[in-house]
């Protein structure tokens, strides 16, 4: 069993895989607080009674500087092994060389590599968090680039904060396609702004690149995912598999 850790900007989601099979998942909020020993106690209160074995080996992405030193330590904690941190010069399989890396987010290259190894190229990846992105990869493994969006509830909440008459909102999956007061008008905008998104922008990507196979992953896409109108491959667990796929990869 090897343990994989998604560091973003809402939730710290953590991963047991077997094999190629994720056994065990779980989504925890980012504590900029911890230490390493007490993420390592969160990980082991986590996994208590699951029943699994002991982890083997961890690996981590993370596009929160401040908590990839603290979550891989915790990691450790539990593996006895150092963890493996994605970084641009990890060798994933995925050619980076189209893409101004300095900044890049490791979460999109670990979607890339997992959408790769599930479906080939060319495909292109919805990750939808905090923010929503769009990583592209070619037939041939090479990361083309895409874009960043706000996120489905990012744009909820600036809405709230800047407009006067507009109350927070939570999600909540749509009735119809229009909304009938303030909150659902919210809501199905938020919703059906990210489908007409992915839906045209997709509709762009086969123009230029030809058939390609669109996966959806992220917290938000069990609710955008059933209201696509074109063909989408729906993975939650779409990181974790990357991540699975990295450390076989690097094991030493
Ligand atoms: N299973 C789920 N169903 C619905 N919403 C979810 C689920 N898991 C997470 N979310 C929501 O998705 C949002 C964050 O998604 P996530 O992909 O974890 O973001 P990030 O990677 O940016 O930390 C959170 O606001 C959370 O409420
Ligand atoms: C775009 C992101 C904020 C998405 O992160 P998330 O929504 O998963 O928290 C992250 O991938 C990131 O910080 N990227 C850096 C910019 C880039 O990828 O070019
Ligand atoms: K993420």
């Amino acid at each position: 069993m090897i343990l994989a850790a998604d560091i973003g900007n809402t939730t710290v989601a953590l991963a047991a895989l077997e094999g190629r099979k994720v056994v065990f998942t779980r989504r925890l909020p980012g504590a900029p607080a911890l230490d390493g020993g007490a993420w390592g106690a969160v990980f082991e209160k986590q996994l208590a009674g699951t029943g699994l074995p002991a982890p083997e080996g961890a690996v981590l992405s993370s596009v929160v500087p401040a908590l990839t030193g603290p979550v891989g330590e915790g990691l450790e904690r539990l593996t006895g092994r150092p963890t493996l941190v994605v970084e641009k010069d990890t060798p994933t399989g995925l050619s980076l060389e189209q893409y101004d890396v300095s900044n890049l987010g490791m979460d999109r290259v670990v979607d890339c590599v997992a959408a790769l190894t599930l479906y080939g190229g060319p495909a292109a990846v919805f990750d939808l968090g905090t923010a929503t992105t769009l990583s592209v990869a070619d037939k041939d493994g090479r990361f083309l680039g895409g874009m960043i969006l706000a996120g489905v509830s990012l744009g909820l909440e600036a809405l709230a904060a800047r407009a006067a008459q507009l109350p927070p909102v939570t999600l909540a999956p749509p009735e119809g396609v229009l909304g009938t007061d303030t909150i659902s008008c919210m809501r199905h905008g938020a919703l059906y702004g990210a489908v007409g998104a992915i839906e045209s922008v997709s509709r762009r990507l086969e123009e230029e690149l030809g058939p390609i196979t669109v996966v959806l992953t992220g917290g938000h896409s069990s609710l955008v995912a059933p209201l696509l109108q074109i063909p989408v491959r729906w993975e939650p667990d779409l990181t974790f598999l990357g991540l699975g796929a990295i450390l076989e990869r690097n094991r030493i």
